[in-house]
């Protein structure tokens, strides 16, 4: 066990003590005794001077007395003086006898002993007094009678005289004996009563004694039992000291004024990694090495008289380990001198530590606060009451200027606010624990900004508290709102689009529902608009995209829907509709609005529209079937003519589905071998002689008959099966004439149509070339019908194509041309040796003067581009002739030669003369 000693404060502090209360006792008891002892001799000064008074008194009396007796004998001597003869000098002390009585009854008076008889006294003082002054009277007014009035008289007053006189002189005795009763009575008393007080005083002083005797023992004992508990307690009092010291977490080291060590408890030698018992006297300088980084004065610890509280010092081990200590050191006083000083500390290297790392913690989370950029806030009480410098900027305010000054609801837009409460008050009162979500805010300088946050309750403090992150998410909102607008509405026409159309359709069919009400979807398809833009360019397709959207919008109420699909395609939904007669009347309307000729920049337009329509609930219930069976519609009315509306009838539905077994029988088709080609011969107007043929395909379905290509060529295009088929017509073409050559015939020129998905997809010069060098064909002999549309959709490619066909020999036709807009300029390009006037142009001539008028300049653009021309659907021999007048040299339809099997057009080869019924095939 480590050396320990006594407490010094606790020993000097007792001694002191003891001294300072004996002197206080011995003090207290002479302080006592002293006014005990001039108490006693104040009473007895006071009994001795009243005593000495009744002495006085006495003696005063007595001396009356005296002076009474002195008067009983003067009366005489008096009556004497008085009957003496006049002129006889009276002595001069004749009245002192009087004076000294006078004086003895004011000194009776004075001592108001009520026993004397002195008013009586007084009296007859006073009547001696009386007689006295007649006989000085009497001697000095009547000397020559005085001797007659005192002798006659004067025995009588002398008489008198001496009777009072004796009167007065046995009152005088009386009054003598009385006083000479009372004087005793009060000597005695007094004697009594000196003797009383004395013994009064001693009585109380032995008491007093007695009991500052008793006072001192019990004082004495309390003093010793006192300290002899201050012995014990010190005796304890040391030995808690040595525990404690012992069993002290903290170390404790005692030092010696000089420096020395005068105790170190365990705690301080494990800290110190020293043995305790062997430390005692060294300096503390062996136990007590501060690191090299510390400049604690090791030295001045002892010495200090100063108080050391809480200091921090880096300290080595014996062994060299760190260890860093918070100590104080409490300077020792013995007998009032300095003697050393107490050591505390303890080990907190630990601690400090997690100091440290604790403060790196904290920095790196305020650092991750201060430089996020979001915004994190804490919110206590509805106020923000930290905000970081990122919040504080979205906001654009000071930090200052929000914490505890700003709240939820002046940031929060009012529209948005509830649901910010509402969210707090959740979190608050744990129904969850973390919510995200978005709302509007105000800026300092109010403009609006759109930010998520995210929050979770906590407490700080005691009080529940908010505490989240905010991201200012204005520029990401914008975006996504414009994405999700872009998601939603066409970007050239600004309608909405598909998803849009559906999701308004669907919108409308719930209302219809719950109304009994009906809705209408409105399928538009533009007449020729792909001619458009590929004639008159892409920009210019645009703009006559926006201007029908414009029209469209104008022509419906604000509350129904108008979206483009895309291309030429636009959906109406025109809800709450009373009957079919409603969708009729708009899609009339529209007609009528987009018949209008169209300005666009230097160029007039006039557009056309096929529409079908359906209707809810009678041609479907969902949105997807209202419109596929409006689309359906919308193909009857172009299949009806174009710029016309159809309703839809479940018959379209048939058809529809038609075209899905179509499509499979189709393609089974070629190798089923139930395709084969017609011709259709062209004769020269002139001399009526057979030019060429078209050949045309055909198929003949093993159920269903002879199928028109106008029926199933765009299906075949549509499913890209037109691309074998194609490549089977161009290889039937060339044997056919093959086979023509081989018999020794001379074969007409022969052309082949050939569909836009060819001209776009295949290899087409590739199947061309196979084709011709499969059966020898001369190039010339094969002329490829290419409609203008095809050419004008892919202007590009089609020159390339069309250019290399060219170079091959190979004749290029323009089919239905004068209907698919295209420029001079264009057409000039291309590398064409035909143009095939549509028979669209011929149908109504001579009568349709317009007609005429297009047919006439599509001749003569022909003519001056030197070009053949071949009119096309000749019905009529007005027709012919017209076209003959107008320089047409060639054409083809019904009134020359239908379309017919080969065989037929070998028999008009010999005898050169035109068929005039459709081939028969068995
Ligand atoms: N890509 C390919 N298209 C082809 C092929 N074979 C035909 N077709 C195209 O199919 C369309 C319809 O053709 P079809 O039913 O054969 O009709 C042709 C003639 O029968 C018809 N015609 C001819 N003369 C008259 C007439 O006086 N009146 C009238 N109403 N019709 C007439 O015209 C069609 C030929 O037209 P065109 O091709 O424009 O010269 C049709 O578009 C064919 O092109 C094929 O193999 N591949």
């Amino acid at each position: 066990m480590a050396k320990s000693a006594p407490h010094p404060m606790s020993q000097e502090f007792s001694r002191h003590r003891l001294t300072r209360l004996l002197w206080s006792l011995v003090l207290l008891g002479l302080f006592t005794s002293g006014g005990m002892t001039s108490y006693v001799a104040w009473r007895l000064a006071g009994i001795e001077t009243r005593n000495t008074e009744n002495h006085l008194t006495q003696q005063t009396m007595q001396l009356s007395l005296e002076q009474f007796r002195r008067l009983a004998s003067e009366s005489n001597s008096l009556t004497d003086a008085l009957l003496r003869p006049p002129g006889t000098e009276l002595p001069s002390s004749e009245n002192a006898p009087l004076a000294a009585l006078d004086a003895a009854v004011r000194a009776a008076r004075q001592h108001g002993d009520d026993r004397l008889p002195l008013d009586a006294l007084s009296e007859q003082v006073a009547q001696m007094k009386t007689l006295w002054a007649q006989a000085v009277q009497w001697r000095a007014a009547y000397p020559p009678v005085a001797q007659e009035a005192i002798g006659r008289d004067g025995a009588q007053a002398r008489a008198t005289l001496l009777a009072d006189a004796a009167r007065l002189t046995a009152s005088g005795q009386q009054l003598l004996d009385a006083l000479g009763v009372v004087a005793a009575e009060q000597i005695a008393a007094g004697h009594r009563q000196s003797d009383a007080a004395l013994d009064n005083a001693l009585t109380r002083l032995a008491l007093l004694a007695g009991t500052v005797a008793l006072a001192f023992l019990g004082l004495g004992v309390l003093i010793s039992t006192h300290i002899r508990r201050q012995f014990v307690r010190l005796a304890d009092l040391q030995q808690d000291n040595a525990l404690l010291l012992n069993s002290a977490g903290d170390g404790v080291i005692g030092l010696t004024a000089e420096g020395r060590l005068r105790f170190i408890n365990p705690a301080a030698a494990q800290m110190l990694g020293v043995p305790a018992g062997q430390m005692v006297g060294q300096p503390v300088s062996a136990v007590w090495q501060p690191a090299d980084d510390d400049a604690t004065p090791v030295a001045e610890l002892g010495r200090s008289t100063e108080r050391i509280v809480n200091r921090h010092c880096r300290l080595k081990r014996r062994g060299g380990t760190p260890l860093i200590v918070d100590y104080s050191a409490l300077p020792m006083f013995h007998e009032g001198r300095h003697a050393g000083a107490v050591l505390t500390f303890r080990d907190i290297s630990e601690a400090e530590a997690t100091k440290a790392a604790l403060l790196e913690s904290e920095q790196k989370f305020r650092d991750l606060s201060e430089k996020s950029l979001v915004g994190i806030y804490i919110i206590q009480k509805g106020y923000f009451t930290y905000v970081n410098p990122h919040f504080a900027n979205i906001f654009g305010y000071t930090r200052e200027e929000i914490e505890g000054r700003l709240g939820p609801q002046d940031l929060a837009h009012p529209d948005d606010f509830e649901q910010v409460q509402r969210n707090i008050d959740k979190r608050l009162r744990g129904d969850v624990h973390s919510i995200d979500y978005r709302i509007r805010c105000r800026r300092k300088d109010g403009t609006l900004i759109h930010v998520e946050l995210l929050g979770s309750a906590t407490q700080y403090g005691g009080e529940p508290a908010i505490i989240g992150t905010l991201v200012d998410i204005t520029e990401r909102t914008r975006a996504e709102t414009r994405v999700q607008y872009q998601a939603f509405h066409d970007s050239l026409t600004d309608l909405p689009n598909r998803l849009l159309c559906h999701d308004r359709l669907e919108q409308a069919l719930k209302t219809a529902r719950r109304l009994h009400q009906r809705v209408a979807v409105l399928f538009l398809d533009l007449d020729r608009f792909k001619h458009v833009n590929d004639s008159l360019g892409h920009p210019v397709g645009d703009a006559l995209l926006v201007a029908v959207a414009g029209r469209l919008l104008h022509a419906v109420r604000q509350s129904d829907t108008v979206a483009r699909l895309g291309g030429d395609e636009f959906i109406l939904v025109l809800e709450a509709i009373d009957d079919h007669h409603t969708p009729a009347a708009i899609a009339q309307k529209i007609q009528h609005a987009l018949s209008e000729p169209i300005q666009l920049d230097d160029q007039e337009l006039i557009v056309t529209t096929s529409i079908g329509i359906s209707l809810f609930p009678d041609d479907g219930e969902d949105a997807q079937t209202l419109i596929k069976n409006a689309d359906a519609a919308m193909y009857q009315a172009k299949r009806g003519g174009r710029s016309t509306y159809a309703f839809y009838s479940p018959e379209l539905t048939l058809t529809s589905t038609n075209w899905l077994s179509l499509e499979s029988a189709l393609r089974r088709a070629v190798p089923r071998g139930e395709l084969y080609l017609d011709y259709q011969p062209q004769f020269d107007l002139n001399d009526a002689r057979l030019i060429g043929a078209e050949a045309l395909l055909r198929w003949r379905h093993p159920e269903r008959g002879l199928i028109p290509p106008a029926e199933f060529i765009p299906l075949a295009e549509e499913t890209g099966l037109i691309l074998e088929i194609g490549e089977w017509v161009l290889n039937e073409a060339c044997r056919q004439l093959a086979e023509w050559r081989d018999r020794g015939l001379t074969p007409p020129r022969l052309a082949v149509n050939l569909s836009r998905v060819q001209l776009a997809r295949s290899d087409l010069l590739g199947t061309v070339t196979a084709a011709l060098g499969a059966h020898r064909i001369e190039p010339h002999q094969l002329e490829l019908e290419i409609t203008e549309h095809c050419i004008m959709e892919h202007a590009e490619a089609s020159t390339r194509v069309l250019h290399a066909l060219r170079e091959r020999g190979i004749r290029v036709a323009i089919d239905d041309f004068g209907t698919g807009y295209s420029s001079l300029a264009c057409l000039k390009q291309l590398p064409i040796d035909c143009l095939k006037i549509d028979r669209s142009f011929i149908a109504d001539i001579p009568q349709d003067t317009s007609n005429q008028a297009i047919v006439k300049a599509i001749i003569a653009l022909g003519q001056l581009m030197q070009l053949d021309i071949v009119a096309e659907g000749v019905e009529r021999d007005e027709q012919r002739h017209f076209l003959r007048d107008n320089g047409c040299h060639s054409a083809q339809g019904y009134l020359l030669g239908h379309p017919v099997a080969p065989a037929t057009l070998e028999a008009m080869f010999a005898a050169g003369s035109p068929a005039t019924s459709p081939a028969k095939r068995s």
